[in-house]
C-alpha cells in the first residue's frame, strides 16, 4: 500500500469524486432507478472490495448509493482507494449503459 498521488487525486476529481477532510477521504453519489438497482450495485462492488481487501463505507437510499473511501489503517487515502474508486466507476458505467 502506498499513498495516493496528486495525479490520481486529479483523475478521481475529474471523474466526479469529492475530495474531503483534508484529502483523507473521497466520496461520490451514484443514481439509480429503484432500490433493487441500488442493492444490485452494492452486490457488484462486494467481490472487487474483497479481492482488494479494501472496503467502502456505503450509504444506500431508495435510488442512490453514496460511497466513501478511505484507508482506515493509515487514516488517509492510498492506492487502494484509487483502485477501488476506478473499479466502482467502471461497474457503474456497465450497470447504467444497459438500462
Ligand atoms: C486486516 C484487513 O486487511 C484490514 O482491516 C483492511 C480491510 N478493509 C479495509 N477497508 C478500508 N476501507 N480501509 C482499511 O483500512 C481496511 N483494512
Amino acid at each position: 500500500m502506498v499513498g495516493i498521488s496528486s495525479k490520481e487525486l486529479e483523475e478521481l476529481k475529474s471523474n466526479g469524486w469529492l475530495i474531503l477532510e483534508d484529502e483523507k477521504k473521497i466520496k461520490k453519489e451514484f443514481k439509480f432507478k429503484d432500490f433493487k438497482q441500488s442493492i444490485d450495485f452494492l452486490k457488484d462492488i462486494q467481490p472487487s472490495a474483497d479481492a482488494l481487501d479494501h472496503h467502502p463505507d456505503v450509504c444506500v437510499y431508495y435510488n442512490k448509493v453514496i460511497v466513501e473511501l478511505t484507508t482506515h489503517d493509515v487514516g488517509g487515502l492510498t492506492d487502494l482507494d484509487y483502485k477501488l474508486a476506478i473499479k466502482i466507476d467502471e461497474l457503474y458505467k456497465m450497470k447504467t449503459s444497459n438500462l
